[in-house]
């Protein structure tokens, strides 16, 4: 039986108004997204992918379309959905220690003490940061505090993960321990996750599909399975001709919608 259709996004738009005019961050924007998927959205600078996000976090209020999980239109911040956004200094409370910090959006929920502690400790461990839990985050690398933050996200327990440029201001290494972990939870917890990233080869090796948005006004130019193995890692995966194949096509599609020469359908790879 297909999965179902956890995030449906209709016609979206987004204008934002200004004294000076009004800038269409999205022209008409539609995908559907199934439980449990992976999904990497890329597109060209600018072309809207963090408004397309706050729209589908209930965070933006969109000016024409809609945005529904598992059926009811996301009309606000909606406890199932959590976000994970590139600041991860920005995003962490430096006088709470790691555990508080994991706890915090809990106490929003009606959970035991001893429920909250049982989740936090398994978030924490799921990111390989159990032994951190009474530290600060600024006691912690870079890397390590990105994962606090995703801990966080995942102990929430949301019906969808929003992750904007998460792994964008980390060296390359941690980048590739952190897109692993990020495929780590998929895997292991079915985690339906939308990506947004501005890394093409990140996109094809995390994404089960990748969503390509054009220039403005946005619409979504490609939609392609990403039909890698599941398993992957970070130097047989990326050694494959599949993958160069992908990420080659993805490239020129971005290209194309930078010389805004969008939408034309091409065929698949
Ligand atoms: N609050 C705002 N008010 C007015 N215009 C905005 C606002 N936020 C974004 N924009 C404009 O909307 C468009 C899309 O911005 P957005 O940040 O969503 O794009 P992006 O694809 O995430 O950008 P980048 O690739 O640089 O991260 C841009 O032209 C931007 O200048």
């Amino acid at each position: 039986m297909p999965d179902r259709t956890l995030l449906r996004v209709e016609h979206l738009r987004k204008v934002y108004e200004s004294t000076t005019g009004g800038v269409e961050a999205i022209g008409d924007v539609s995908f559907t997204m199934a439980a449990g998927e992976l999904v990497c959205v890329v597109g060209p600078s600018g072309c809207g992918k963090t408004t397309l996000l706050k729209c589908l976090a209930g965070l933006l209020r969109p000016t024409g379309g809609v945005v529904e999980m598992d059926g009811a239109p996301v009309t606000g911040p909606s406890p199932a959905m959590a976000v994970v956004f590139q600041e991860y200094g920005r995003s962490l409370y430096p006088w709470l220690t790691v555990r508080g910090n994991v706890e915090l959006p809990l106490r929003h929920k009606k959970l035991s003490r001893a429920q909250r502690r049982r989740l936090v400790d398994d978030a924490l461990d799921a990111v390989g940061l159990a032994h951190a839990a009474p530290s600060h985050p600024w006691q912690l690398s870079g890397g390590m505090q990105q994962r606090v933050a995703i801990a966080r996200a995942v102990a929430y327990q949301p019906e969808v993960l929003i992750m904007d440029e998460p792994f964008a201001a980390v060296d390359a290494q941690t980048r590739a321990d952190l897109e692993d972990l990020v495929r780590e939870l998929h895997a292991s917890r079915r985690m339906s996750i939308v990506f947004v990233t501005h890394d093409i080869d990140e996109s094809v090796y995390l994404g089960q599909r990748v969503i390509v948005l054009s220039s403005s006004p946005t619409r979504v130019q490609e939609d392609l399975a990403i039909d890698l193995p599941p398993e992957r890692d970070q130097i047989g995966t990326r050694a494959l001709p599949r993958f160069t194949h992908l990420r080659t096509h993805v490239y020129g599609e971005i290209q194309r919608a930078r010389r805004g020469r969008a939408i034309a359908p091409r065929p698949a790879p």
